[in-house]
């Protein structure tokens, strides 16, 4: 699924428009209605009491009448309140004529600020993706107004006051919704840490907008979900056999830290992998051995860390990182690794497809010529603050977004950048946000589990790299959902991520 701009989602109305032979008011319609739709599925007549609608000059004001209209007529009781200005949009006037004279309208002033009950539920119709500059005077008055009345605020399209696309002042008045009821494509900003107090939960409403135009934006970014990932992984075929999903190598563990390297391996065991190898310090012989006896298991001379990397010529893919620890030996390991997998190996003339996460990444970010050295298409994990050492740290999550583009256009590497709606940057610049996931998987050994399904999935023949990281990222995400739904967010440990990841990938 993509993600457009503010500019062209007004576009999109637009072309939606002329291929539909809309008039704007009838499209207006469709988005109240998908809102109203939303409305009553999540709040009965009762529960929601008086309603007070907060009503903008623009289109998303208009969308707000038009909301009011159709909750009156399903039983919802409910007062409008109006921000005056010197003109309003065309539809928005359409609108108004429409609403029914029994539903109370009040103008809003600055000596008139409406009555909002904590208790009370609150429609914002401010202001969405039309917002050209930040909110001033009377309308940032408003939002304040009604964020320090903490009633529960559900946002038409956006919430009012925030750019859908572009940072903004952090001292700006944006209202604090519980919910935001977008229509067509998620906007950027909801995908954003900063904004996640703003938008609150969100959902998008289909308003049947030209497809023909969405397939020809051209934008960086992207929403990954189930549809986007469909049938990407390949069948496995009646005749395979283990060499047909090809043989990964894994380095990882420490002492202290063998658990990382166990739930990378099991990870990528559960991803489909032909045959694993894990090399890993001489301490975690008995504990690799005894977890994961479907992975064969080579083991270093040291006994607390890696120092040797094994002849990489068997391998289809090899990830690093997971428990690695930060010995000069290992780093040692690190470039040589870069060096080696950099001389493609076989006919095809690519190099050997990396992972390379936690210490390996550190290490990366304290010694950063070898960036110079990643081969094409190597995949980075980092989380931001990994991300950080091996950038700088980042003014907000705009800039980070920048900073992860620049990244991984100049490396030609697939960078992923994880939370909640993990981001993958591709050699390209493109940005593709992850729909999965959730905050039970915030505990020790997640990453290490992503590692183990990304190397798997890199070591797949008929995967090519970037699709085997989005399918990997959004599996991933979904195992982590099917987990919690039985042990819950709380009690949700990196294990139950790789139990879930069979059921997962069948879904896909
Ligand atoms: N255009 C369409 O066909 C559709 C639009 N929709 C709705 O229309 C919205 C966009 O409508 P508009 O483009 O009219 O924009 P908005 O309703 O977001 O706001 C535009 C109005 O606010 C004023 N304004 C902008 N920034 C301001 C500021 N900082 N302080 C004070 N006033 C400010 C503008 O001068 C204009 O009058 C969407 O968010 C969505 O809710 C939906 O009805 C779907 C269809
Ligand atoms: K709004």
């Amino acid at each position: 699924m993509k993600i457009l701009t503010a500019a062209q989602t007004r576009q999109l109305d637009q072309a939606t428009l002329r291929e539909q032979h809309l008039l704007s008011p009838e499209l207006m319609e469709r988005a109240a209605t998908a809102f109203v739709k939303w409305f009553s599925s999540r709040f009965a007549p009762a529960e929601a009491g008086e309603i007070l609608l907060l009503c903008g000059p623009g289109n998303n004001g208009g969308d707000g009448l038009a909301a009011a209209r159709l909750l009156q007529r399903a039983g919802y009781r409910l007062r409008v309140a109006l921000l005056p200005t010197e003109k309003q949009s065309a539809d928005w006037q359409h609108n108004r004529h429409m609403l029914p004279n029994s539903v109370p309208v009040v103008e809003i002033g600055p000596a008139r600020l409406p009555k909002i009950d904590p208790s009370q539920l609150v429609i914002d119709a401010l202001f969405g993706t039309g917002l050209s500059r930040p909110l001033a005077g009377l309308a940032a008055k408003v939002v304040q107004h009604l964020n320090q009345a903490q009633a529960r605020v559900v946002a038409i399209d956006l919430p009012s006051g925030l750019f859908a696309d572009a940072p903004q002042p952090v001292d700006s008045a944006v209202v604090r919704a519980q919910h935001t009821v977008s229509f067509g494509l998620p906007k950027l900003a909801f995908l954003l840490p900063q904004n996640a107090e703003l938008v609150g939960e969100w959902q998008v409403m289909d308003i049947g907008l030209s497809a023909n135009f969405i397939a020809e934006a051209v934008t960086p970014w992207h929403y990954t979900d189930a549809a986007t990932v469909a049938g990407q992984l390949p069948p496995r075929p009646k005749f395979s056999h283990k060499g047909t999903f090809g043989h990964a190598l894994l380095l990882a563990g420490s002492r202290g830290k063998m658990g990382a390297a166990v739930l990378s391996a099991g990870a990528c065991l559960r991803s489909g992998v032909g045959l694993l190898t894990a090399h890993i310090p001489g301490c975690g012989y008995d504990i690799f051995q005894i977890s994961q006896p479907e992975a064969m298991c080579l083991t270093d001379k040291q006994a607390d860390f890696i120092s040797e990397l094994p002849e990489l010529k068997p391998y289809q893919a090899v990830a690093i990182g997971p428990g690695l620890g930060q010995q000069p030996a290992s780093l040692a390991v690190l470039r040589q690794l870069l060096k080696a997998a950099a001389k493609p190996l076989d006919k095809t003339g690519q190099p050997l497809p990396l992972v390379i996460d936690a210490d390996a990444l550190n290490l990366l970010g304290s010694h950063r010529a070898l960036l110079k050295q990643l081969p094409e298409n190597t995949v980075l994990t980092p989380h931001p603050k990994e991300f950080e050492r091996l950038t700088e740290p980042a003014r907000d999550d705009y800039h980070r977004l920048e900073l992860l583009r620049d990244f991984a256009t100049e490396h030609r590497c697939l960078v992923v950048l994880k939370g909640a709606y993990t981001c993958l940057a591709t050699p390209t610049g493109e940005l593709h946000f992850n729909s999965t996931g959730n905050a039970g998987m915030a505990t020790g050994g997640s990453g290490d589990v992503l590692t183990g399904v990304l190397l798997a999935l890199r070591a797949h023949a008929q995967l090519p790299a970037f699709e085997a990281v989005r399918l990997g990222v959004y599996a991933h995400g979904r195992a982590g959902d099917l987990a919690a739904a039985l042990t819950g967010m709380a009690g949700l440990v990196a294990g139950d991520i790789v139990r879930h990841l069979g059921p997962a990938l069948a879904e896909v």
